[in-house]
Parts: C-alpha cells; sequence; structure tokens
C-alpha cells in the first residue's frame, strides 16, 4: 500500500425482500390469497467521523462492507423485516472520495457527521397494495430492488492547528516531544518519522494540536522521500511552523529546498501563514548564530531563533503559534457569524 492514510473500501447496501404475492397451494390448485405483505427494504451504508480515531488502518484489514437484503413479504400482511444498516466509523478529519480517487463525495469534519453512501434497494410492495374492486387477489407485487455497490477511497488528513515543516532531521519530532504530551520517535537519520505524530500543546492556558510530519527533501512534491503523501494533513492547519536546522552549511538553501516543495504542491499551502524558525542553536555559538541567522533572513524575512533539546527560544514560538491560531480562529468565526443576505 503507497499511502498509509488512504484506504479502498468496497460497499454495498442491500437489496430489498421483494414483495409477497400471497397465493395458498391445495393440492394442485392455486388460490389467490389477498394478503401478501411488502418486501423489507435493504439495509444502507453509512459513513460517520467518531471521536478518538486517527488513522484509517483497520480499512487495510477489513476492505468489504455489505449490508443486509430485506427479507421477502409474506403472507398474511406480514412484512419483510428491514436489512440492518452499516455504519463505516472513521476519525474526523475522513474525506470519502468516488471510485475515480478524485471526487469528493464527503468531507467529515465534526464528530458524528454521518452521511449516506448507498442506499438499500426498496423492498417492494406485496399484492395487497394491489388490490381493486374487480381484482381482491392480483397475482402481482413489486420484486425487491437491488442494492448498490460501489467502490470508495477514504483519505484522512488530520486536523491539527499547527504544522511541522522542515527537512529530514530538521528537529520537527524533538520539537513536538518537548511542546507536547506526544512521544514521536527521534533520531539522527533521516525519515525517522513515517506517519504523522499529533500532539496536544498547551501553552498560557490555552492548547491547540501540533502534526509532525515526515522530512520533506527536494523533488518531495513528484514522490521523492515520503512527506509529500502528508502535506495533505497540514493543508488545514491555521499555521505552519517551518524548522531550519541551524547546524547546517547552507541554511538559505535548506529554506528554499522546503519552500519549493510547497509551491509545487499547489493549493494554498504556500499562502498559509508560516513562522520560520532557526532550530539547534543550543549547538551554535554567538557568531554562528548571528551569521546563520542572517543568512536565513535574507531569504526568509524575519525567523525565530530555537532549540528544542535547550528549550531556549521555545516560548516565544509556542507564543507566536498561539497567536497565529487564534487569528486564524477569529477569522473562521467572524466568516461564519457574517450576517447572510436578508430575507422576509
Ligand atoms: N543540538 C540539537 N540537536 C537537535 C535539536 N533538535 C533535534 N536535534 C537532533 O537532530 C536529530 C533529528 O531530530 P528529529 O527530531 O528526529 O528530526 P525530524 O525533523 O523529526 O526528522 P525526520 O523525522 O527524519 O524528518 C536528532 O539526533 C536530534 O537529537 C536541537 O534543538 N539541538
Ligand atoms: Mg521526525
Amino acid at each position: 500500500m503507497k499511502f498509509l492514510d488512504l484506504a479502498r473500501v468496497v460497499i454495498r447496501s442491500g437489496s430489498g425482500g421483494g414483495g409477497c404475492v400471497s397465493f395458498r397451494r391445495d393440492k394442485f390448485v392455486e388460490y389467490g390469497g389477498p394478503d401478501g405483505g411488502d418486501g423489507g427494504d435493504g439495509g444502507d451504508v453509512w459513513v460517520e467521523a467518531v471521536d478518538g480515531l486517527n488513522t484509517l488502518i483497520d480499512f487495510r484489514y477489513q476492505q468489504h462492507f455489505f449490508a443486509k437484503n430485506g427479507q421477502p413479504g409474506m403472507g398474511r400482511q406480514r412484512t419483510g423485516k428491514d436489512g440492518d444498516d452499516i455504519t463505516l466509523r472513521v476519525p474526523v478529519g475522513t474525506e470519502i472520495l468516488d471510485e475515480d480517487e478524485e471526487t469528493v463525495i464527503a468531507d467529515l469534519t465534526q464528530v458524528g457527521e454521518r452521511v449516506l453512501l448507498a442506499r438499500g434497494g426498496n423492498g417492494g410492495f406485496g399484492n395487497l397494495h394491489f388490490k381493486t374492486s374487480t381484482n381482491q387477489a392480483p397475482r402481482r407485487g413489486n420484486p425487491g430492488q437491488p442494492g448498490i455497490e460501489r467502490e470508495i477511497w477514504l483519505r484522512l488528513k488530520l486536523i491539527a492547528d499547527a504544522g511541522l515543516l522542515g527537512l529530514p532531521n530538521a528537529g520537527k519530532s524533538t520539537f513536538l516531544a518537548a511542546t507536547s504530551n506526544a512521544r514521536p520517535k527521534i533520531a539522527d537519520y533521516p525519515f525517522t518519522t513515517l506517519h504523522p505524530n499529533l500532539g496536544v500543546v498547551g501553552v498560557d492556558e490555552a492548547e491547540f494540536v501540533v502534526a509532525d510530519i515526515p522530512g520533506l527533501i527536494e523533488g518531495a512534491h513528484e514522490g521523492r522521500g515520503i512527506g509529500d503523501r502528508f502535506l495533505g494533513h497540514v493543508e488545514r492547519c491555521a499555521v505552519l511552523l517551518h524548522l531550519v536546522d541551524g547546524t547546517s552549511e547552507d541554511v538559505a538553501a535548506d529554506w528554499e529546498t522546503i519552500i519549493g516543495e510547497l509551491e509545487a504542491y499547489g493549493g494554498e499551502l504556500a499562502e498559509k501563514p508560516r513562522i520560520t524558525v532557526l532550530n539547534k542553536i543550543d549547538a551554535l555559538d554567538e557568531e554562528e548564530r548571528a551569521e546563520r541567522q542572517a543568512a536565513l533572513e535574507e531569504v526568509a524575512g524575519p525567523v525565530m531563533m530555537m532549540s528544542g533539546v535547550s528549550r531556549e527560544g521555545l516560548l516565544d514560538v509556542l507564543r507566536a503559534m498561539r497567536r497565529a491560531i487564534e487569528a486564524h480562529r477569529r477569522g473562521e468565526r467572524d466568516a461564519v457569524e457574517e450576517p447572510g443576505p436578508w430575507t422576509p
């Protein structure tokens, strides 16, 4: 499986049971009966965003979701039982895509949001419904309608307030571990992080969610490395924190690599509010700090200085993130509360 955060599933709603055309058999003679019940409807297939999940991994083990068929109607006006519905339970932030892997059928952003993916087949009327004054026992009923089978894709975009960006080894996971409850793997080799980690960061009584994604490298948007698959995760963030490794020989080139990938990825990612940080300053002396800061600011504009290891500058960075997130939340709220067109 290429994408860890993408799953293909086949769903099928139940068929209707079919209405009953009631008749009794007595030896070789058939007597029409007037009282055939309706068929039960087939079960629907729903998808629902639930709390407490943050991966689609379960859908790698189960890929087929079939709702139950309705039962046929029976004589003496007995209706067939409806087939049970089924619900795919997915994390908040899951998009449902059509078979083409492009058309978005639904985008589940709230806990409890539910969308119908495939309606069960109609059960069909029994002959009771076709009774007329002249035909008291019609040999007629509706067949149950077939269920719908379709292939869909589930794609997860985690909903974090802030996303960490940087080359492999820039110190993203170290930052997340130093500031949140998350315990990501940290090591001195690239691509230590293979799938996104989320952490809840608390600063001055405010809380926000930070996503640590795998490092990006040049050509990531063409599939080099692994980070590009996860850029989708940071598309919804209020702010991006771009970490540049201060111990690198060429901090400006490192910065440009990431910005180049953001632009190549397209969408609004490159325009998103971004805080640029020169990281690992604990490993630099005064002169190196000033030199690297100047080199980075020449291409990136104002930068903040920080060390995830010694924690120097960490609080200022968290406060800057908090301000950006709160501004974003205010913006969203204002957009929602804006009065719509007047209607009598
Ligand atoms: N001196 C110093 N080293 C750091 C700092 N932050 C991280 N490191 C080291 O840099 C290396 C990479 O750190 P990670 O946090 O795993 O880096 P990452 O950006 O998550 O890397 P990937 O997951 O591979 O993209 C580790 O050896 C860390 O100990 C820092 O502030 N100062
Ligand atoms: Mg990492």
